[in-house]
């Protein structure tokens, strides 16, 4: 994509969504309402509320999994659902990482992780050595040849995350990323995704029901019945370990 860019001094935005709209089973079911709210570059945003409000819904939006039925949405100041090639916008632009992990069981967890390159120009030697430095970033260095069945739920989740990670993407879109695990492994996954989000200063988008995880995030946007209800910033809280998180 050909991204614009804001003048100095003025933080872009990576996302503009302007009254999204979307319904199913011929408007029976309105997911989302009318939903507006902008996200900057290297913001931390949490996205919660209660089931069935939206929150998934307006998540594949935001990867172009999925299109609104009215409204605008924006990446970089370009329509999203009028992107030419929304596959290679979900290869190069976002890494999606899901609350079943969607890990083939068949490949390992070097050759997962190298999924997503194969979009790319990568030769098979170059395509491994960085999965490899994936996994050693995700503390998987020593778990490389292991297969998803022989992994924990948390390794999975890492191998999945590391997966994500595999075209450098601008933004990481989480949809419920702890789901599926218990609050050890809960706590491990989160304070992986706070540290790529501090420290190569990325954009995390996460979806999740559970607010002590939502305070994690720099910004809350809380939504019920396809509507959001408010869009606040946190007090800063490094860890779910942390007295705020745990109070
Ligand atoms: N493919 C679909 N067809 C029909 N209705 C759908 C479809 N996907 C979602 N819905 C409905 O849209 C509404 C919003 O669903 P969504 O999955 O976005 O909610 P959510 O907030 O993510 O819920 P949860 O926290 O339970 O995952 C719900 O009423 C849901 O039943």
């Amino acid at each position: 994509m050909n991204p614009t860019s804001a003048p100095a001094g003025i933080p872009s935005p990576v996302y503009e969504a302007i009254h999204l709209k979307k319904e199913y089973d011929a408007g029976q079911v309105q997911a989302l309402r009318g939903i507006s709210f902008k996200v900057n570059a290297g913001e931390f945003v949490a996205i919660t509320g209660p089931s069935g409000c939206g929150k998934s819904t307006l998540l594949q939006m935001l990867g172009a999994l999925d299109r609104p039925a009215s409204g605008t949405l924006n990446y970089r100041g370009q329509s999203l659902p009028d992107v030419a090639d929304p596959s290679a916008y979900r290869a190069h632009e976002i890494g999606f990482i899901f609350q079943a992990f969607h890990l083939l069981p068949t490949c390992t967890a070097v050759e997962n992780v190298q999924i997503p390159m194969f979009e790319g120009k990568l030769g098979m030697k170059q395509r491994r050595e960085r999965a490899v430095d994936l996994l050693k970033q995700v503390g998987l260095g020593h778990r490389l040849d292991h297969y998803p069945g022989k992994l924990s739920g948390g390794e999975r989740q890492r191998v999945a995350i590391a997966r994500s990670l595999a075209n450098s993407p601008t933004v990481l879109l989480a949809d419920e990323p702890t789901g599926n695990l218990d609050s050890t492994n809960a706590t491990h996954v989160l304070d992986l995704l706070v540290r790529l989000h501090e420290e190569q200063k990325m954009t995390l988008i996460m979806v999740t029901h559970d607010m002590d995880i939502a305070r994690m995030a720099g910004r809350t946007i809380l939504m019920k019945d396809g509507l959001l209800v408010s869009d606040s910033l946190n007090q800063p809280v490094s860890s779910l370990n942390s007295p705020a998180a745990t109070a």
